[in-house]
């Protein structure tokens, strides 16, 4: 069986008398795309802003690519190597598309400020690179030729395009997807499904939040579905669509 790249087990989470999230856990194996779905306000974003360093958690161990980190800051967390994408797109809206990826770059770069200040000819010759390296995967998403527009100026699809360029240009061992099909058309899904099949053949684990079932099933490995901040099913989508507590969860929540 395939190495483990994230671990977590036991976190929960409370906001004032709301338990958002109680004992959850999963277990990612590399190259794997896992699913974690659930009706609205189940807790799946809660959990992405645990394990992305957003939300400090009640309790929680965490373990990437066999070390343990603490999710304690988005820095560091980015450092240790998750990648993450939001649900209301963050992009710098007025920089170009090639700088917004670039940017997620920097992350993995050595000059640090001082090189920024005097641009030193190492930190010349490292932002070539970069924008070098940003342009192959504004290429790899397939926005490149739209490298030199301002973010804001691009479709909705290809921000969520371009989001996804940044999260790779920091070269994660995980790469989690905060509903990356929302909004988007029947076209456009398409295309985003082969975009993520094609980032897993390429040796990437991907965590995926997503409400478009259908996306979900037909690219998952493994699914856990969350309800009211508890894990009720945890398994292959086959598996998970048969679970009693699931069909439940779902119709009780109008079976979205
Ligand atoms: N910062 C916060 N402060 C207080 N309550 C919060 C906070 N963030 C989330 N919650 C609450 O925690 C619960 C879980 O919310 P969460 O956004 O994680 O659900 P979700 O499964 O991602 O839902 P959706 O599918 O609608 O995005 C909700 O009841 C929500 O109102």
């Amino acid at each position: 069986m395939s190495e483990t790249i994230l671990k977590v087990q036991g976190v929960s989470k409370r906001f004032g008398g709301l338990q958002a999230l109680s004992d959850v856990g999963i277990e990612i194996r590399k190259g794997q795309v896992y699913g974690l779905i659930g009706p609205n306000g189940a807790g799946k974003t809660t959990f992405f802003n645990v394990i992305t360093g957003l939300y400090i958690p009640d309790a929680g161990t965490f373990e990437l690519g066999g070390e343990p980190y603490k999710p304690s800051a988005v820095h560091l967390v980015a450092k240790a190597g998750i990648a993450r994408t939001f649900q209301n797109i963050r992009l710098f809206a007025e920089m170009t598309a090639l700088e917004n990826v670039m940017v997620g770059r920097h992350v993995r770069t050595k000059s640090g400020l001082g090189g920024a200040v005097f641009r030193t000819a190492r930190f010349k010759r490292e932002e070539a690179e970069i924008a070098a390296r940003a342009k192959e995967l504004l290429d790899y998403v397939g926005i490149g030729k739209y490298a030199e527009y301002k973010a804001r100026t691009l479709s909705y699809g290809d921000q969520r395009r371009l989001e996804i360029a940044r999260a790779l240009a920091t070269d994660p061992k995980l790469i989690a997807l905060d509903e990356p099909a929302a909004g988007m058309n029947a076209t456009e899904k398409v295309v985003l499904r082969e975009l993520i099949d094609r980032i897993r053949r390429d040796g990437r684990t991907i965590l995926l939040i997503e409400h478009d079932v259908k996306l979900v099933m037909g690219l998952c490995d493994r699914v856990t579905v969350l309800d009211y901040g508890k894990q009720i099913a945890e398994g292959t989508p086959a598996d998970v669509q048969k679970n009693e507590k699931v069909i439940e969860a779902y119709l009780g929540a109008g079976g979205h």
